[in-house]
């Protein structure tokens, strides 16, 4: 293992640690403050990738040996499959499927790097589930940490499902089902909260649920955040239910307990220096102190032709902020975070998914599961830290977020900013725990920096073969 300071440089004259926001760090999950439940767009300008090469890479997560047609799914799902351009499975999908597959069901805990096609591989198992011929009875339950990621599920459920009949996919989220009918769908994909509102007020009949899956298993496991509430959705739900938990990270405190919630699982588990994604190229910029962190930004943005990028930030204050003053020096930017109201966050991310708005600044809301595949540039503003103390570099969410780029195959760079001993000693730790050197860019030679990063920003335009077409509209 490389020595930690040879992998990114000390800023040794670096002021110490400003003193903090005074505002709270945005927590990961959001679930409040949401209404409604608009059509989700995926982007029109997508960027284009050489998959075949990936797919017949034995190192690649997406290498598989099998087609779709040897899985045994059911034909409707194949055509699902075959509408959406998807010609091979990755690894997650072949090997994961015939274990979910398989009766009697047997509980699963996998984990797959970010973008390698996790969210098929569990909904093609709810599909090949249910009982279509009872359209309005809930059946599967899939439970996401954030309304746009259980939007974005139900999305891809409804893309690979069009050709089932009568498949009713809802989203129980807050404002979304109806008080008069309650749930009347056979799969739900939903936020905790709110689907332990509907069971409780008999809004949402669990009797008949074959399947649980919760995707960002590790996030809505663990006992700080969401905890509990999972605990008590399972409470609520037949004894003999399917359980499948997700993630592209699994740290092995919440592995003890993912164990417990779901018991004699099969698992599917990646090696520690195997989470990270190769295509992301992982940079990093030294700024000379905190202040310096929004010109080095907006010069970023100035010189370079970025297709679409997230920036993430650790409070909503600092959010809107970089907004207000990005727009005053001419950028079009849009932000995100859970202080906005459902419909309007819906919105936002509908203009970004569709390239209307090619910058989103947001919070760890959005860290993980969104995948909007024009993303070529994440920004780490500031170094995610845990908790409220922030005493901690948060290397889950390091790696989701940056998993936000370089999706299925395709290439993308992450800028991590630090500034001061604190933000880079805490991505010195991060690169230790995924044993990775990441690429020093400097303010000081603008000319280099510029190159090191469209090289890899041209790259994921460069000899396609192949561009797998993602979801439409809900
Ligand atoms: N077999 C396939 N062939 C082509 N594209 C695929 C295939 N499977 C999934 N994809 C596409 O890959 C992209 C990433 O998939 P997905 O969002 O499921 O990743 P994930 O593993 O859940 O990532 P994360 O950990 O970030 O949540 C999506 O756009 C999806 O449509």
């Amino acid at each position: 293992m490389a020595d930690l300071a040879s992998r990114i440089t000390k800023p040794e004259d670096a002021a110490p640690a400003a003193a903090g926001d005074s505002s709270a760090p945005e927590a990961q999950i959001e679930g409040a403050n949401d209404g409604g439940n608009g059509g989700l767009f995926e982007s029109a300008y997508d960027v284009e990738v050489k998959l075949s090469d990936l797919q017949n890479d034995t190192e690649s997560p997406l290498y598989s040996v099998s087609s779709f047609d040897q899985l045994g799914l059911p034909k409707p799902i194949n055509d699902g499959l075959l509408a959406m351009n998807f010609k091979k499975p990755s690894k997650i999908q072949e090997r994961a499927l015939p274990l979910m597959l398989g009766n009697p069901p047997r509980n699963m805990i996998a984990q797959s790097q970010s973008g390698t096609g996790k969210t098929a591989a569990f909904v093609l198992t709810v599909l090949s589930r249910i009982d279509l011929s009872k359209p309005t009875q809930p059946q599967a339950l899939l439970l996401a940490p954030s309304r746009e990621l259980a939007r974005q599920i139900q999305t891809v459920v409804q893309t690979i499902g069009q050709f089932c009949e009568n498949l009713i996919v809802e989203a129980a989220i807050p404002g979304n089902i109806s008080r008069e009918t309650g749930v009347k769908a056979s799969v739900v994909v939903g936020t905790p909260g709110t689907v332990i509102d509907l069971i409780r007020r008999r809004q949402f009949d669990v009797s008949q649920l074959k399947v649980l899956v919760i995707d960002e298993a590790d996030n809505m496991l663990d006992q700080q955040g969401l905890g509990e509430q999972c605990v008590r959705v399972k409470g609520l739900l037949p004894k003999d239910i399917q359980i499948l938990l997700f993630s592209a990270t699994f740290p092995d405190k919440v592995m003890t307990y993912a164990e417990r919630y779901a018991p004699k699982a099969n698992q599917m588990k990646l090696r520690q220096q195997d989470l990270t994604v190769k295509g992301i190229s992982q940079m990093y910029m030294d700024c000379p102190n905190e202040k310096a962190k929004y010109d080095v930004l907006c010069k970023l943005y100035g010189l370079m032709t970025i297709g679409s990028s997230v920036i993430f930030v650790r409070t909503r204050e600092s959010a809107n902020e970089i907004q207000r003053r990005m727009e005053a020096d001419g950028h079009k930017v849009s932000v995100l975070h859970g202080a906005y109201e459902g419909v309007n966050r819906d919105a936002l991310l509908d203009d970004f998914r569709s390239g209307r708005s090619k910058v989103l600044i947001t919070t760890n809301v959005l860290a993980r599961g969104i995948d909007v595949s024009s993303v070529s540039m994440v920004i780490n503003y500031d170094i995610p830290m845990k908790g409220m103390g922030d005493k901690e570099p948060d290397a889950e969410t390091y790696l989701h977020r940056i998993g936000r780029t370089g999706r299925f195959g395709r290439v993308g760079v992450s800028i991590s900013f630090v500034y001061d001993r604190k933000s880079f000693s805490a991505l010195s730790e991060i690169a230790n725990v995924y044993d990775i050197d990441l690429i020093q860019l400097s303010p000081d030679d603008w000319d280099l920096t510029e190159k090191k990063v469209q090289d890899v920003i041209k790259s994921s335009r460069a000899a396609p073969d192949y561009a797998p077409s993602t979801a439409t509209k809900a």
